[in-house]
């Protein structure tokens, strides 16, 4: 089955014109602002456009208050938000209920321990998406372009639907779909010649890597 895939930390026309044109299933806006990959929401409203329909929109907050929300969902109106924060279940489920949107929660991994957590989140969250632990020193709590130990996630329930994100780019991508059961991948510095600056060729060569990975699937008809 053809992943999905995710470009995230989207900036520019030309790399979301990219991203559309070769396929990408989500697009992604930061409303981080340490971030470099920050858009205003106004501005991602604009830029998001040429996906509405086409791809789902996605808000990436941290921890974000009601008042944050209000202003990007009605913006941007986006069709997912990612929580890539430590929002507690409760506060999932209070997000949920206000905005009427389905939420992706992050879960940053380093030890098998940081998958426990997981498990309060089932039935509240819609997906999951597991990222590299930030290294000590970032200031960012995603987007760092690491990636973490993948065979940790053969200790989730087999039923629980995520995607995997963290230092993927076009030479690990097909290992990482081959050694995880992902139902989607997550790319933002794997696409980027400098933190925050899209290539619109880095984001060709990874999808070219992602079809090449899919290939043999296809090829036998399973
Ligand atoms: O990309 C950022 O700057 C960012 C900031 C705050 C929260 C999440 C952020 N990005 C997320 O990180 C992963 C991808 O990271 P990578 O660069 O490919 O390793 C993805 O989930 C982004 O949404």
């Amino acid at each position: 089955m053809k992943p999905d895939i995710k470009i995230c930390g989207l900036k520019t026309p030309e790399a979301i014109d990219r991203a559309l044109k070769r396929g990408a299933t989500h697009v992604g806006f930061i409303f981080f602002e340490k971030s470099p990959r920050y858009v205003e929401p106004d501005v991602a409203a604009k830029l998001a456009e040429p996906a509405r329909g086409k791809a789902k929109i996605v808000a990436v907050v941290v921890d974000p208050t009601n008042d944050d929300l209000d202003e990007i969902v009605s913006l941007l109106k986006p069709d997912i938000l990612q929580l890539h924060g430590n929002e507690s279940p409760e506060h999932v489920l209070t997000i949920k209920a206000l905005y009427g949107l389905p939420v992706m929660k992050v879960f940053s991994v380093r030890t098998a321990d940081d998958l426990r957590r997981v498990e309060a989140y089932i039935g509240i969250a819609d997906r999951f998406l597991f990222d590299a632990k930030a290294p000590k020193g970032s200031e960012l709590p995603g987007g760092n372009g690491i990636s973490f130990d993948w065979s940790l996630l053969g200790w989730l329930d087999g039923s629980i639907d995520y995607m995997l994100s963290g230092g993927l780019n076009k030479s690990n991508v097909a290992d990482a779909l081959a050694n995880t059961r992902a139902r989607g991948i997550d790319v933002s510095s794997g696409v980027e010649t400098e933190p925050g600056v899209k290539s619109v060729a880095m984001i060709d060569e990874f999808f070219d890597a992602v079809e090449k990975a899919d290939a043999p699937l296809t090829a036998s008809g399973s």
